[in-house]
């Protein structure tokens, strides 16, 4: 079976958008709380978009956070990757919108295919390059117009300070790979830093997405992203306006 780029862009957004909609419905209904509350939302959304491509999708092989890793993966054309719940932290922890599902593609060597979906905010991004005009909602109003340098809440990079230096701007914490790339995308920050460890999953999606709108998509030595490698570890990451790129890799880099 053969499909179109679009017939790809649009599946991964109806699979993100539904596994969003499941995680909202186990936030909201379960009566679970804490730990409990991450780990079914986990599940659910993990046995939900695994099930759906294995009947939309048979021929093609899936990465995800929350299964046994499938090796055949890596000699196979097209491989899903997929985080069923990025900002696990968040997510169970009332009143956050900075969690997300992501759902991406990879074949040949590259992204062909992503979709980040924002359930608290009702909203879903995929790798499309229309563009996106600038809308806040993830993060409060900035307290002035420098540029906002979005970081983990809880494991910030060491170079976080110095980065933001760089460029003029401020560092702002927020939850969720995902949700701090589609800050970025959605114009409510200038860039996403990353560096201390994350796996494929968390970044694939946003950088399919981030990449379709232009934003520069690096590692902090400003070499590419490589996907669906055998180990899957990928642990820092960068994602930027374009003009931001110099000065950012210029700090980066001498952190390796
Ligand atoms: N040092 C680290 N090692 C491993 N994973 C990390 C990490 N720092 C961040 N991550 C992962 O990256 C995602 C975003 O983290 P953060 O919100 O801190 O920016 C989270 O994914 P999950 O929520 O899917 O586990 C988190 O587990
Ligand atoms: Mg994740």
């Amino acid at each position: 079976m053969t499909f179109e780029a679009h017939e790809d862009r649009e599946l991964a957004g109806e699979l993100a958008t539904a596994a969003g909609q499941l995680l909202l419905e186990v936030r909201s209904g379960s009566g679970l709380e804490g730990k409990e509350l991450g780990d079914a939302g986990d599940r659910r959304s993990d046995d939900f978009l695994l099930a759906r491509l294995a009947a939309d999708r048979p021929d093609d092989l899936v990465l995800s956070e929350e299964s046994a890793d499938d090796k055949r993966r890596l000699i196979a054309p097209r491989v899903w990757i997929v985080d069923p719940l990025d900002g696990t932290r968040e997510y169970r922890t009332p009143g956050h919108a900075d969690w997300a599902v992501h759902v991406a593609l990879w074949s040949s060597g590259k992204l062909i295919a992503g979709a980040v979906a924002l359930p608290a905010l009702g909203i879903t991004y995929v790798d499309d390059t229309a563009p996106i005009a600038p809308v806040a909602g993830l993060l409060p109003d900035p307290a002035d117009d420098r540029p906002r340098v979005v970081v983990s809440g809880s494991r910030p990079p060491a170079f976080s300070d110095e980065v933001a230096e760089a460029v003029g701007g401020v560092v702002t914490p927020l939850g969720s790979a995902g949700a701090k790339a589609m800050a970025v995308v959605r114009g409510e920050a200038a860039a996403y830093v990353h560096a201390g460890g994350q796996y494929e999953w968390d970044s694939a999606a946003p950088v399919a997405v981030a990449q379709a709108q232009g934003l520069w998509c690096g590692r902090i030595d400003g070499s590419p992203l490589v996907y669906n490698n055998d180990n899957t570890y990928l642990p820092d990451l960068i994602i930027c306006r374009p003009e931001l790129t110099d000065p950012i890799v210029g700090v980066t880099s001498r952190y390796l």
